[in-house]
Formats: C-alpha cells, sequence, structure tokens
C-alpha cells in the first residue's frame, strides 16, 4: 500500500522548535485527512515540512519504501504538492498561464505540450472557474484566486496533495464545492489528500480522519467526530464544544466560550 508516513519530524525556527518529534499515522491514497489546531499550532509547518518546502532538523518523511527526505526538492515535488493558501502571483499572467507554468513545475523554459495545455484547462474545469482563464490573476478576488491556487496544485497530479487552509477566503457555497473537489480527487485519482482547515464543521462533513495539533504537537487522531469532540479539542481551542445533530442526523459542533 502506498501510504504516507512520517515520524519524528522536527522543524526550528532559530533557536525555536516549532514542530516538536511529530509522527504521523500511516494515511492511505484516497483519504482525506482533516489538520486542524488553533492559530500557530503548528499545521502549516508540518504541511510543508512534508512537501520539502520547509527545513526538517530531525525526522523522516516515507511514501510507502521510498524515502522523501533527503530528495532535491524538485524531486521531493513530483511525489508531494503544497498548496498554499495564496500564491504571490506575477501580474503577467492569466489564470491559464498560471495554472500552466504550475503543470511545468514553474519552469518558464520549457514549451508547454498539448497535453500540458489540456491538463491546465481540465484543471480549471474541475476546480469550477473555466471561466476565468484569461483573467489576469492579480485582478481576481482572493476566494478566486484560491481556487487557482487549487487548481495549479491539480494541474500536475502527485500521489500526495496537501491544501492549506483552502476554504478560508470562500464563501459558503465554494467551501462546500472546494471539499467536494478535494474528496473526488483523493477518491478518483487515489490521491493522499490532507487539508489544514479551521472549520470543525467542514473537517467532520469531508474529512475521513483527523489530526489535532497544539503547541508543535499532535495531541489527537482518529475519526473527525472522536477527535473533535475529545477533551483534546476543547482544551486547546479554549472552548466548550456543544454537540448537535441536523435533520438529517449529521453531526454538528457549536463552539461556546
Ligand atoms: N519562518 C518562520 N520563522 C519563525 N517562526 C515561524 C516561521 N514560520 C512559522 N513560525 C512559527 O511556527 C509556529 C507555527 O506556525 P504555523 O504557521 O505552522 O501555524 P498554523 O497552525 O499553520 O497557524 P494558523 O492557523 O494561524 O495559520 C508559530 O509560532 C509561528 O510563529
Amino acid at each position: 500500500m502506498t501510504h504516507l508516513h512520517a515520524h519524528g519530524m522536527t522543524v526550528r525556527y532559530g533557536g525555536t522548535t516549532v514542530l516538536h518529534n511529530v509522527t504521523l499515522p500511516a494515511l492511505q491514497p484516497g483519504s482525506v485527512t482533516a489538520l486542524i489546531g488553533p492559530n500557530a499550532a503548528g499545521k502549516s509547518t508540518l504541511l510543508r515540512a512534508l512537501a520539502g518546502l520547509g527545513p526538517l532538523a530531525a525526522g523522516e518523511v516515507w511514501l510507502a519504501d521510498t524515502r522523501l527526505d533527503g530528495m532535491r526538492r524538485r524531486d521531493w515535488a513530483r511525489h508531494v504538492r503544497y498548496v498554499p493558501q495564496l500564491f504571490g502571483h506575477s501580474a503577467a499572467l492569466t489564470v491559464l498561464d498560471a495554472v500552466l507554468v504550475a503543470r511545468l513545475a514553474g519552469d518558464l523554459h520549457v514549451r508547454a505540450a498539448a497535453q500540458d495545455r489540456t491538463a491546465a484547462a481540465e484543471a480549471l474545469v474541475e476546480v469550477g472557474i473555466a471561466h476565468l482563464a484569461e483573467r489576469p490573476v492579480t485582478d481576481l478576488s482572493g476566494g478566486q484566486q484560491q481556487l487557482v491556487a487549487l487548481a495549479m496544485g491539480l494541474a500536475r497530479p502527485a500521489p500526495v496533495l496537501l491544501l492549506d487552509e483552502p476554504t478560508s477566503a470562500l464563501d459558503l457555497r465554494r467551501q462546500l464545492e472546494l471539499l467536494n473537489v478535494a474528496r473526488r480527487v483523493a477518491r478518483d485519482r487515489n490521491v493522499i489528500l490532507i487539508a489544514a482547515l479551521h472549520d470543525l464543521n467542514l473537517a467532520i462533513r469531508h474529512a475521513d480522519s483527523c489530526i489535532l495539533m497544539y503547541d508543535g504537537r499532535i495531541c489527537a487522531t482518529g475519526t473527525p467526530e472522536d477527535v473533535i469532540l475529545s477533551a483534546h479539542s476543547e482544551g486547546v481551542y479554549g472552548v466548550r464544544l456543544n454537540k448537535a445533530e441536523t435533520a438529517a442526523g449529521r453531526l454538528l459542533v457549536e463552539a461556546e466560550l
């Protein structure tokens, strides 16, 4: 099984340790994992370290029997795609060009083949922003740019896809749509998908499993329901979490100070 596993991951900035000896549960292809935790818990740091974008002081990252840490960044990126909240876009690029450049791994000297153009256009359709193809990226709203970021992530497939707060700038409908796309991508392409999320109800609704972080450490893993309703969760967020149910029987949590 081509699962992702990582252990002993430690990240330091200057003299400060921000990720403490983190070991992930093995994550399977086709699964969606919600990475949750309060501000500064270390979610982005962990995702970036898994993608080879952060300085890993210690630890190992494996995809099945391939060890990723120690690889050149370019090679690591073939296995793991990290989608940040927002890309810094060049004003000269249209949406389609930005996605095409991502497809070509940022290499502006490679000539795009017809199949690259098709893949870029398909990524726009998948994310529901084909109508924005010819717009300059910098003219778009924050939410539209976030959708472009996802299309960039999808244009160049990899077995692991890491989404860093992918819904933070999106309206209610687009949050649901984006996470439906994420789930479909995980299932249809057999991708291991991890999304950092602040909205616990989105995590419950869309993820198969959940990892709760606090202060650079993992404090709980399991099903979203078990993790979110655990005492750990109330403790790290510093709120009371009340459980409710929709008319359709779906679990909801409501936070209270
Ligand atoms: N480049 C950096 N240099 C120094 N400290 C950093 C750097 N990047 C992150 N940190 C620190 O690491 C800790 C974790 O930050 P991180 O961005 O991973 O948290 P997060 O859980 O993603 O937070 P948020 O939900 O607010 O986005 C924070 O204390 C942050 O200040």
